[in-house]
């Protein structure tokens, strides 16, 4: 596995019970190892606001050597001058992607064999593969595939993954023993303990 995926965490304010940049820097003392920025869905700030909490915590993570991914938003990347990008089925094809950030970390989400199967995987660094568990933090989530459909894709390419969707104390230990990556949003972002929270899944 790529070492930045072994905690892989992701939010945007709509996600946080905290003040978005303290949720980060308790989770980056916790012991992160990537970040992706996803202002994303009910509550989530737009335009200007959207940018500048962007600029925020992009500076925290360089300040503490922590990858910094952008969920879904091209321009964004170009702004923030982000380490990476992570696109889904539906965003921009991962093809235009790889030819605008040649240089750039991608990461390719895939729920199930047959979205593997018509996808250009070859051109991600990284897939995120879920829901392993069932989430609350993505309204439009596919079905849950559990460990079991977590393995049949890793089985099938020689790209890292990281598991994602409903990660928590609980289940990580399974996400961990399957070889993959593991990211989280509610787990870290909605607790009142980011920092203990993030020890608490690095099994
Ligand atoms: C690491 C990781 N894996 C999967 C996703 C989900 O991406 P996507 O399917 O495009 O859904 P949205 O996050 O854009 O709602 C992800 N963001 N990160
Ligand atoms: C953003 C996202 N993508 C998913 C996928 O299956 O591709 S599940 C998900 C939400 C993950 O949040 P939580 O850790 O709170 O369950
Ligand atoms: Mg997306």
């Amino acid at each position: 596995m790529t070492d930045y995926l072994h905690t892989y965490f992701i939010m945007g304010s709509q996600n946080c019970r905290g003040n978005p940049e303290e949720v980060l820097k308790q989770a980056i003392h916790g012991g992160i190892t990537a970040f992706q920025f996803r202002e994303k869905g009910t509550n989530a700030k737009s335009g200007e606001e959207k940018v500048e909490l962007g600029h925020r915590l992009r500076r925290i993570c360089k300040d503490h050597g922590i990858p910094f991914f952008v969920n879904d938003d091209i321009e964004l990347v170009y702004q923030l001058e982000a380490d990476g990008v992570h696109v889904g089925q539906d965003d921009r094809d991962i093809r235009e992607v790889r030819e605008v950030f040649p240089d750039l970390q991608i990461g390719l989400s895939v729920s199930t064999e047959e979205e593997l199967r018509v996808s250009r995987w070859d051109l991600a660094d990284y897939l995120g593969v879920g829901p392993v568990f069932k989430t609350s933090s993505k309204d439009d989530a596919k079905e849950v595939i559990g460990i079991q459909g977590l393995q049949a894709i890793q089985g099938q390419v020689p790209l890292p993954v990281v598991a994602i969707g409903g990660i928590d104390e609980s289940n990580v230990q399974a996400v961990r023993e399957a070889g993959a990556g593991v990211s989280v949003i509610s787990a870290i972002a909605d607790s009142e303990q980011p920092e203990e929270e993030v020890r608490r899944l690095q099994l």
